[in-house]
């Protein structure tokens, strides 16, 4: 049977990169994505805005929707302070598989929990199975068309405190356009958009930082 894109990039990265180094990780599936096979990381560019928010951030509990193959992760947990720790949720058992061996390698598998499972019946669970109180951080890269639900649904849940910051991927390409609507429309959310570019790509892209107002 042969090899997943995904298989193929992990096997790039354990074959390139350094054990235990997070940044050759990201900067061996970058090379391999810009050079070889293109696939749906964040990238470096939309990268550093995510390393820029989070830094700012410097959050003690950060979510992730939407691990795939672990570059974000990876991205988001090398800059964790010590003690602080980055949930992030796939429901695709392969990329979950995938994701799991990205992180370990990285060396940074003791800041990362990584959930199998989608994100509507994880968010619920946060509280009571994973022992979160309030989130300072998330990163929103998961199906375009469930940004807006489970938005709402970490509401419902109580997940968000005054300055807790969403930041989220592909404003423009492939779009979000329900989500800008709902989030630039909620009062209880002040947006603030950067635009950057598609990962490995000439085409315009953007992010979406909303920051919960209480
Ligand atoms: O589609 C994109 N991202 C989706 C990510 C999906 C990953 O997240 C996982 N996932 C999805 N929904 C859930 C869920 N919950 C919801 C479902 O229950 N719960 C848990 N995990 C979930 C999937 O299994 C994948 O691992 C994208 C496309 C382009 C793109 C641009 C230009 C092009 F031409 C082509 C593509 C660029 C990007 O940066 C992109 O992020
Ligand atoms: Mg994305």
């Amino acid at each position: 049977m042969n090899q997943s894109k995904e298989q193929r990039i992990l096997n790039y990265v354990l074959q390139n990169a350094v054990r235990g180094d997070p940044c050759s990780v990201i900067d061996a599936i970058d090379t391999y994505c810009s050079q070889k096979e293109w696939a749906m990381n964040v990238g470096n560019e939309k990268g550093l805005i995510l390393d820029k928010t989070v830094e700012e951030i410097n959050p003690s509990v950060a979510l992730e929707l939407g691990t795939y193959c672990g570059y974000s992760a990876v991205r988001i947990a090398r800059l964790l302070k010590a003690g602080a720790r980055l949930l992030t949720v796939e429901f695709n058992p392969e990329f979950a598989a995938i994701a799991k061996q990205m992180i370990e390698f990285a060396g940074v598998q003791d800041k990362v929990t990584l959930i199998e499972g989608p994100s509507e019946e994880i968010i619920p669970q946060l509280k009571k199975k994973y022992e979160v109180d309030t989130l300072d951080f998330v990163f929103v890269d998961h199906w375009k068309d469930r940004y807006t639900p489970d938005t709402i649904l970490l509401q419902e849940c109580s997940l968000l405190r005054k300055g807790s910051v969403l930041l989220a991927d592909n404003i423009i390409v492939p779009g979000a356009p329900e989500f800008v609507n709902y989030i630039r429309n909620n009062p209880r959310f002040q947006c603030t958009n950067y635009p950057s570019h598609l990962e490995y790509m000439k085409v315009q892209d953007a992010m979406e930082k909303a920051v919960f107002l209480g």
